[in-house]
């Protein structure tokens, strides 16, 4: 993962800039430079160097302020750059004279034109077009598709690059196998896609992972399911959607049973009433209670905790094969991972590790034979959660736990981004504090959870879009049909089609990018 091209591939660009500046009138490159930002030439950095250069001398202001004090502009009718004269913290100068002597003072520059004032402090650069036009065409001939993008940001050290890379974890997507993959996971894969690309351009490390929910009881339901319901010919040929329909078949078995057991009861207590018998009607709640779906997923699911091959096996073949069919989905959409992880891989001994800190720091307390983490007292709204069930089993939120341990053990993040929907805010709020008050607090600090809304309607006419090729088919066909609305133009578009499959999830993909964040 790591980008080969290291600091010194970019000497050559930053030569050729020299001399494109030289052509333009400049003696050199701007001498407040951030040199970092050149090789890959971001032009907006390279004008506020210059800009700062010419200030400096002007106001005496130490260039790193005037640099930062170089903003970019809500509109390009408000100019390329603005400055506030009161961001100089000229002491002992109204702002005012301080714009009107910098305007006044402003040197000709081959790259800007005469800065002007606004509302008495500000005071805005316009670009001049040519000299712009022509810097920024060459930059990105000569970088193609690292154009502005300055992969140096990614160095531990800029000054050393053989300190090596910052290396980040985005966890993305993260579905649950044989449940919808719903909006949520559509935002979150759109933007951790997004993001994982913008760092991997800005030279870090990235490691793309996806955190999968293959794990817990229901994955027990699932394999008593398969056992009723299951065909192996479908499990092959479209597994995410074939063990859908069987765990929705089966839940619904395990639903009527605890209907019928709930209708059994009442029963059993009228006959009592009437001092009536009862032993038959008992002897079926016991029979369900004892083989129903409940339980015979109860034990499956004891088993593959237990480490038992045979049921961790088909387990693993549900994963697996559903692992197959993410990964082809994915890539229409131009995403893939390095690491499928899940809850599943978490192991053991770092939930016991974790749960043994969380006790001897007084941190976790028994409650009714569970264990309970109260973080009320850091923050009322944290409020108590639960890190063990009363039967010994561990949560979600454990598995939490000690995933985040174990990915810093083995990859040693300088940064980790978790991309979930928003109604997880409260279990990311207390997974980082656990991790805070554990005593990993540079850990914690590390990491950092990109909240995201579900605005994104996605009902279908048919209804049926539970699946991320659902979503992507129904956003096809929608806009088939709106390219049929133009025939003449429809007619010169050669394979529509494909050509309305690719508008379409450019169209899911870029609604998630226009929304400023
Ligand atoms: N580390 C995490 N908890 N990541 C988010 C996982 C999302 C979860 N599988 C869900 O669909 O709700």
């Amino acid at each position: 993962m790591a980008l080969s091209n290291g600091a010194s591939a970019h000497t050559q660009p930053v030569d050729e800039l020299a001399s494109s500046l030289q052509a333009l009138g400049l003696e050199s490159l701007p001498k407040y430079s951030n040199p970092n930002t050149y090789p890959t030439l971001n032009p907006v950095d390279l004008y506020r160097s210059h800009i700062t250069d010419l200030l400096a001398p002007i106001t005496g202001v130490e260039p790193d302020i005037i640099y930062g004090a170089l903003q970019s502009t809500q509109s390009l009718d408000y100019g390329d750059l603005m400055l506030a004269a009161p961001a100089l913290r000229l002491k002992g100068k109204k702002p005012d004279a301080v714009a009107n002597e910098i305007v006044d003072q402003f040197p000709e520059s081959a790259l800007v034109d005469k800065p002007s004032v606004d509302r008495k402090t500000t005071i805005r650069f316009f670009f001049k077009p040519m000299p712009l036009t022509s810097l920024v065409l060459k930059s990105i001939l000569q970088n193609g598709e690292n154009y502005g993008f300055n992969q140096n940001l990614g160095l531990r050290d800029a000054s050393n690059p053989s300190e090596g890379r910052k290396s980040i974890i985005v966890e993305f997507s993260s579905p649950n196998i044989a449940k919808p993959f719903h909006a949520g996971h559509l935002r979150s894969t759109i933007i951790g896609g997004f993001l994982s690309n913008m760092y991997q351009k800005a030279g870090w490390d990235v490691t793309r992972m996806n955190y999968l929910g293959d794990w817990g009881k229901q994955y027990g339901v699932l394999a008593v399911g398969f056992d009723k319901y299951g065909s192996e010919e479908e499990l092959q040929k479209n597994p995410i959607g074939h063990l859908y329909d069987v765990y929705v078949k089966i839940s619904a078995v395990s639903r009527e049973e605890g209907e019928r057991v709930k209708g059994l009861e009442e029963e059993v207590k009228k006959l009592r009433e009437s001092n009536e018998p009862t032993a038959e009607k008992e002897a079926e709640i016991s029979r369900i209670k004892n083989e129903g779906v409940d339980e015979q997923a109860r034990k499956y699911f004891k088993r593959m905790t237990e480490g038992d091959a045979e049921a961790l096996g088909v387990w693993k073949r549900f994963r697996d094969l559903s692992i197959v069919k993410y990964k082809k989905t994915y890539a229409r959409l131009n995403i893939w991972f390095d690491d499928y992880s899940g809850e599943s891989q978490v192991k053991d001994e770092s939930m016991e590790e974790a749960a043994r800190v969380l006790e001897e720091k007084g941190i976790s307390e028994q409650s009714e034979g569970a264990v309970m983490v109260d973080l009320e007292k850091y923050s009322k709204r944290l409020g108590k959660t639960l890190v063990k069930k009363k039967d010994g089993t561990t949560l979600y939120l454990t598995r939490d736990i000690g995933a985040n341990q174990e990915r810093y053990d083995k990859y040693h993040f300088d940064k980790m981004i978790y991309v979930v929907a928003s109604q997880q805010d409260l279990h990311l709020a207390q997974l980082f504090k656990i991790i805070e008050i554990m005593g990993r607090k540079e850990i914690a600090d590390k990491c950092q959870h990109i909240s995201f809304g579900m605005v994104l309607g996605m009902s279908t006419r048919k209804g049926t879009a539970k699946f991320l090729d659902d979503i992507l088919e129904a956003v096809g066909e929608k806009m088939h049909e709106v390219m049929k609305t133009n025939q003449s133009k429809y007619e010169q578009v050669s394979d529509p089609e494909q050509t309305a499959d690719t508008l379409g999830i450019s169209a899911v993909m870029v609604q998630d990018m226009t929304g400023k964040r």
